[in-house]
């Protein structure tokens, strides 16, 4: 297929606008879903609407926002292989479509999750849904290293990198727990 050099670049600018777009929907639904459970917890009567305003707001963002730069990211990808199919046979572009599965999968999670939590059955804490939030940083940072490096991927840089970051998330996750503990109990 020998298409203009400028069409592969076409495909690749809006396959990078769809990444952008895919990555700040799941960044920010998981964050609702958060602050969902947490008005859920609430013992006020304004507890219903807040409950049914972030229903609304997850909904919306998951369809208008993270669902369409998914389908964006991914439909100008199959692009870039059509254009170029030996992509396929590289060992980055193997390890790169494992990930981005695992991200396809988490995706799905997200809708289920989006779904118990309208109907009140959502069995996460907040805790936990933070802890899940960090996992798309992670997808994000191997993948677009791997695009980047491609065969030539830093191993050992990048094991430390990553080492760093879930020791970080986990610190800063346990920190702002405590941190909520501490202010809770003083406004008792
Ligand atoms: C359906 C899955 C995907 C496929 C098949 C795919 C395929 C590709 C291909 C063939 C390229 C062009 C490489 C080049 O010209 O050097 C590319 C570029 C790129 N992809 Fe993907 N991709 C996918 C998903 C993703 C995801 C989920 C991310 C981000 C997390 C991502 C980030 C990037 C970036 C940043 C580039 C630009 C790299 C550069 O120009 O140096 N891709 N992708």
């Amino acid at each position: 297929m020998s298409l203009p050099a400028e069409s592969y670049l076409w495909l690749k600018t809006l396959h990078i606008i769809g990444v952008v777009v895919w990555f700040a929907g799941l960044f920010y639904l998981v964050r609702l879903f958060i602050y969902h459970v947490e008005a859920d917890e609430l013992e006020s009567d304004i507890k219903f609407a807040f409950v049914n305003q972030y229903s609304l707001m997850e909904r919306r963002l998951a369809n208008i926002i993270t669902t369409p730069g998914m389908i964006l990211a991914v439909s100008m990808a199959i692009g870039l292989l059509i254009y170029n199919p030996s992509w396929l046979e590289q060992t980055w572009m193997q390890v790169k479509l494992f990930f981005v599965f695992l991200l396809l999968i988490y995706h799905i999670f997200c809708y289920r999750l989006m779904s118990s939590l309208a109907k009140g059955e959502c069995k996460w804490s907040g805790q936990q849904l933070r802890i899940l939030n960090e996992l798309p940083t992670l997808f994000l940072v191997i993948v677009v290293m791997l695009v980047v490096f491609k065969n030539n991927f830093p191993t050992s840089a990048a094991t430390w990198l990553i080492v760093f970051l879930v020791i970080f998330m986990a610190l800063s996750i346990q920190l702002y727990a405590r941190f909520r503990r501490i202010n809770k109990e003083k406004q008792i």
